[in-house]
């Protein structure tokens, strides 16, 4: 996974969420609130599962991909951001290190 990327992308989710409604996707989507936020990523969800029966893996990574921006614009509408994602991913492995390490001792 590219973390810089996704920093980077964070940033810009930033900006426009501040900026006006009509200058960009992420803004109108941000200035329609919540509940349109919550629907392209419930849709884009639903387009995963297609894409998944399709079997066609471009079409699978192409709409992982609008799943993952959607989730971004939801997190900056929650004042959170990627980095809050990849801490506690990073939290879990951790944790499962540790179990690895403790098993490996017993
Ligand atoms: N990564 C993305 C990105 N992925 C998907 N999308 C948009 O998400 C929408 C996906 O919705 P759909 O697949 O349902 O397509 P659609 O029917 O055209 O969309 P709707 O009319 O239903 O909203 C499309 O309009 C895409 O353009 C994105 N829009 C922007 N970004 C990034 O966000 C940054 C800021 O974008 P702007 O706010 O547009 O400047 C850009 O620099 C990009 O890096």
């Amino acid at each position: 996974m590219n973390e810089a990327l996704l920093k980077e992308l964070s940033d810009v989710i930033e900006v426009r969420k501040q900026a006006a409604p009509q200058s960009s996707y992420v803004s109108q989507l941000m200035h329609k609130g919540e509940d349109a936020i919550l629907k392209k990523v419930i849709e884009e969800a639903g387009e995963v599962l297609m894409a998944s029966k399709d079997g066609e893996k471009l079409h699978l990574v192409k709409e992982v991909a609008d799943v993952w921006f959607h989730t971004l614009v939801l997190l900056s509408y929650h004042g959170l951001r990627a980095d809050d994602v990849l801490m506690e991913l990073q939290r879990r492995q951790n944790i499962s290190g540790i179990d690895e390490k403790a098993s490996r001792t017993q």
